[in-house]
């Protein structure tokens, strides 16, 4: 089985600073699914959230929600150790942010806007045994030291494909240790830098016309360099 794991904000969207999501990227993910991949969704957004667009969308390969702390495919895991949410108040209060209507929804990775991470956030999460990160979208607070990656190794063997037929696409670099699990690395062209140096390919347009760029590639044959069993 192939797959292909995509992040959804700055990634699915239009561009990195809108929740519409790029449509024409919808329909590539489609068209691939008919030719034999699975399409699966890795977010930070919580996993009601996911698991609805996943739904609508039409998409079958998975979902790893809140930054890899919340797994499904035909059963939902709680892949990390849980927070206590007594932290959004005190977070919210130190450093002026405002939490997430969606953390209500969430067990394990907390966010907050805007999502701009200061050197006292970073202090505070250390102090308390958590681990902070921005998305670009919003600053997340969880007891995850790897992330997405967590999350995306667990599903990958949930659906038991080799790491080597397994294409991830994401934007920014909350997505690090998610494409380090993954054979082949995809990364927009509006991403971060960061997130670019780790990528077998960068697109040329930008997050969900990017998603196009790649998928139509892929559909075509003209991806060079490809990964085992993917058939490019
Ligand atoms: O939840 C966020 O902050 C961003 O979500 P993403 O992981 O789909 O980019
Ligand atoms: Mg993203």
């Amino acid at each position: 089985m192939r797959l292909i794991l995509v992040d959804v904000d700055g990634t699915l969207t239009l561009d990195r600073d809108t929740y519409l999501l790029e449509l024409d990227a919808i329909k590539a993910l489609r068209e691939i699914q008919k030719s034999g991949f699975k399409v699966g969704i890795v977010s930070g957004n919580s996993y009601p959230v996911l698991r609805a667009l996943y739904t609508y969308l039409g998409f079958n390969g998975g979902i790893v929600a809140e930054n890899g702390c919340v797994v499904y495919y035909e059963k939902l895991y709680e892949v990390c150790e849980k927070i206590n949410k007594d932290l959004i108040a005190e977070f919210e209060r130190l450093f002026n942010v405002k939490g997430s209507w969606q953390n209500v929804y969430k067990c394990c990775d907390l966010t907050f806007t805007p999502p701009y991470l200061t050197n006292e956030m970073v202090k505070w999460a250390k102090g308390r045994g958590l681990y902070i990160r921005t998305s670009g979208y919003a600053i997340h607070v969880s007891k995850s030291k790897k992330g997405k990656g967590d999350g995306v190794r667990f599903l990958i063997s949930l659906l038991g494909v080799s790491k080597g037929d397994v294409i991830g696409i994401g934007d920014s670099s909350t997505d690090i240790e998610f494409l380090e699990e993954v054979g082949f690395k995809v990364v927009v062209g509006n991403g971060e830098e960061e997130v670019k140096k780790l990528g077998n390919y960068i697109t040329r347009e930008k997050s969900g016309k990017g998603v196009v760029e790649f998928v139509n590639k892929l559909i075509k044959g003209d991806i060079d360099g490809g990964i085992r069993g993917a058939g490019i």
